[in-house]
């Protein structure tokens, strides 16, 4: 565990940057490659470590992915190239790359096991091994395939199903509609809320057929796709820890250049501007798959809101960084409907409150969010990550409004996302 001094006693943060790729897009552009034929050029590609440990899995399965300069080069062979692995797939730290991969394993015809860190161990696996069993797939693992290590045996052609999701996740929607390229006939699944759409607009990139009608996504099976170019936007939930240091510091002017700005991934401005804050958003008209643009966050005085519903999945990943916003916001903030934050890399939930406890603010954990009273001020203490990038961040920009030494234990928990991510803040401290 390694500890860190981190910046804090400050007042103004000023300037321009470019967030690093995004991670979802990252992880997909990988394994779309590889399952396409042809060569498939991603540029912009997050070098995280999440993102790298997708990559490690997926060369272990065979498939050829160089890096040159700053762009990664696969070089596809369809969903035939993919072939048994002699070791075991090691997915680090990451949920996204654990999920996803086991939708392309289900069709294939070989063996393979599965494994991660210590939190990815803790990470209930059901959501996508259950549906995934339905479709023919042979899966164990620990705790009757619930958690890793999982063992993973495709072969026998897949089951198209309709699938009506128990969760609104991503990950789990995104590992059926691989399964479902691969599976006899059409692949339906519905969504209870909408969730970030990156794999349905990536099947259309990569020249994949694939209907949505309100939350109803339905892809063919047998499908091959095609190598192609991808640039991937910058990450807007990197982007949205700088957005919050921009809104609570004092005489700040933060302009964020090439956000993604895919409307399943901008519950965060949304809730910006309800609280009160000073924020322009500019879109790039010459965009790809993707909507790209610039974003622009000044201080400005904010008040509490409640944060619920169909907005959550368009926030997940956001709501640590949120949580610390509310702290500098008059009144209440109210977050309900977010029971999912127990399940990431940490129970977010309890950490989230813990630390910012730690540091002074009034938040109260609840069964499915927090409650937090504001506006409190915030002093130095030492607090953890918990081995949660997010969790590491968020404290990162807390520390800047604290008046004193703030020390984070855990801090290498940031390369997960975003690797340079205190010498982009530092560049930003005038
Ligand atoms: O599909 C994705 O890339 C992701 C989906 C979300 O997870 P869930 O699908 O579990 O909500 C999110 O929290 C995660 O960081 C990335
Ligand atoms: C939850 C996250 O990622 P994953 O599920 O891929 O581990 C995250 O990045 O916040």
């Amino acid at each position: 565990m390694e500890y860190k001094e981190l910046i804090c006693n400050q007042h103004n943060l000023f300037g321009t940057i470019s967030v690093p790729g995004d991670k979802s897009i990252s992880h997909r552009a990988i394994m779309f490659g590889a399952v396409s034929r042809g060569e498939t050029i991603v540029r912009n590609f997050l070098f995280g470590a999440d993102c790298l440990s997708t990559i490690s899995c997926f060369r272990k399965l065979g498939v050829r992915i160089e890096q040159e300069q700053n762009e990664i080069k696969i070089y596809g062979e369809g969903w035939n190239g993919l072939k048994e692995p002699s070791s075991i797939l090691d997915v680090g730290n990451s949920g996204t790359t654990t999920r996803l991969m086991l939708g392309i394993l289900a069709g294939r015809p070989f063996h393979s096991v599965v494994i991660g860190d210590d939190s990815i161990a803790k990470r209930p696996m059901n959501r996508v091994v259950l549906p995934l069993r339905k479709m023919g797939a042979t899966i164990n693992g620990r705790e009757k395939g619930n958690y890793t290590p999982i063992a993973i045996q495709g072969g026998s052609p897949l089951k198209s199903i309709t699938y009506e999701l128990p969760v609104a996740s991503a990950q789990v929607k995104s590992c059926l509609l691989l399964a479902g390229l691969q599976a006899d006939g059409e692949t339906t699944i519905i969504e209870p809320t909408a969730t970030r759409d990156h794999t349905e607009r990536m099947i259309q990139h990569f020249g994949g057929e694939l209907s949505v009608q309100n939350n109803r996504i339905t892809v063919k099976g047998n499908q091959q796709l095609t190598g192609t170019t991808i640039d991937v936007p910058g990450d807007i939930s990197s982007a949205a820890y700088f957005m919050v240091a921009a809104a609570i510091m004092e005489n700040s002017e933060v302009i964020l250049k090439n956000v993604g700005l895919n409307p399943t991934r901008t519950g965060i401005i949304d809730v910006l501007i309800k609280m009160g804050a000073d924020i322009t958003i500019e879109k790039d008209t010459n965009t790809s798959f993707e909507p790209v643009g610039t974003v622009t966050v000044r201080n400005s005085t904010l008040k509490g809101i409640e944060i619920s519903g169909d907005l959550i999945p368009r926030l997940i990943d956001e709501l640590p960084i949120i949580a610390l916003l509310a702290t500098q916001a008059d009144g209440k903030t109210i977050i309900k409907n977010a029971e999912e934050l127990k399940v990431k890399e940490t129970n977010r939930i309890d950490a989230v409150a813990k630390e910012l406890s730690r540091l002074g603010a009034n938040i109260l954990p609840t069964d499915d969010g927090m409650i937090i009273t504001g506006k409190t001020p915030l002093h130095g203490e030492t607090v953890s990550s918990h081995g949660d990038h997010r969790i590491g961040m968020m404290l990162g920009i807390a520390s800047l409004i604290c008046k004193d030494k703030v020390t984070l234990e855990g801090y290498e928990a940031i390369e997960v996302s975003y690797p340079n991510f205190f010498e982009d803040l530092q560049s930003l401290i005038k």
